[in-house]
């Protein structure tokens, strides 16, 4: 069968968007490796899928699986391009509605420059929600990585994230710590693994090395994540600008139950079709 996609982009996050209501298909876990493989596929960190609700406060479902074929809870740059997109296709009349994820409940806003506000939800510190092996909650957890003992924040925006904080994020060790916490021990499910350098209590810097797929040129959730650890620490104040390689996002979180909002654009590349064997 052919499968209609759109390559769309948020800060160079890059995904294929295929829409569910107005075409039939099933992709397997193999099936979604080949078609991120970059040199043998259309290539993308993740695979977003447009679907209909299944609850009834919901205007769509929205599944999201990594380059790795894992399907996860949620992804920030990709609800970006989800709200672009189903406003392009006119799958909807609105400007702002609900989605619903595997991590919960998403309320997405395209503003009139272009610019998709989105309601992110309420980061979670205990353990438990991450979920990370550890007796009880701290602003700072410690781990020993080889020789190493590191120091990191730890939160859930739907899904796992380790913070470290650094002073450079240039010669940060993404490449070495990146994997070996993103799949420590202490991280159940695995954790997305974002490197932060606080530039000032409104601005930083942050790479971050995600699971299922490498390090990104951005990360949506990564910025949630990085600037609620940021704040709950008292070393960042809302709103927070969040420079990373693939450009700048904005974040506001007024703490404890708030919600975290992510703002930034989103980009639609090109249309294709595929045959799928
Ligand atoms: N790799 C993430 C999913 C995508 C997150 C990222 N692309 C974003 O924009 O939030 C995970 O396994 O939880």
């Amino acid at each position: 069968m052919l499968l209609n996609f759109t390559k769309m982009h948020g800060l160079g996050n890059d995904f294929m968007v295929v829409d569910l209501i107005s075409q039939r298909a099933y992709l397997r876990d193999e099936q979604i490796r080949q078609l991120a493989d970059r040199p043998f596929g259309i290539g993308f960190d993740q695979l977003l899928l447009v679907e209909p609700p299944r609850k009834p406060d919901m205007d769509f479902r929205y599944r999201i699986f990594n380059a790795d074929g894992g399907e996860v809870e949620n992804c920030g740059n990709g609800a970006r391009c989800f709200a672009r997109f189903v406003i392009d296709q006119r799958l909807t009349h609105k400007r702002e509605f609900k989605v619903e994820t595997l991590g919960g409940p998403l309320t997405l806003r395209v503003d009139d420059d272009g610019r998709v506000r989105v309601d992110m939800g309420t980061p979670r510190f205990a353990p438990a929600d991450v979920p990370f092996v550890a007796d009880s909650d701290e602003l700072l957890h410690h781990l020993e990585i080889g020789n190493q003992r590191v120091a990191l924040s730890v939160v859930s925006m739907g899904n796992p994230h380790a913070v470290l904080q650094v002073d450079d994020v240039d010669s940060a060790p993404v490449d070495d710590l990146g994997p070996s916490l993103q799949r420590h021990p202490s991280f159940p499910r695995q954790a997305n693994v974002g490197f932060m350098q606080i530039d000032s209590p409104h601005a930083i810097r942050l790479r971050v090395y995600e699971r299922g797929v490498g390090e990104t040129l951005a990360c949506g959730t990564g910025a949630c994540a990085a600037v609620a650890c940021g704040i709950r620490r008292g070393l960042l104040q809302s709103p927070v600008e969040v420079e990373l390689r693939g450009g700048r996002l904005t974040l506001e979180w007024a703490g404890t139950e708030a919600a975290m909002f992510m703002t930034g654009p989103a980009e639609r590349v090109f249309e294709g079709r595929i045959a799928l064997n």
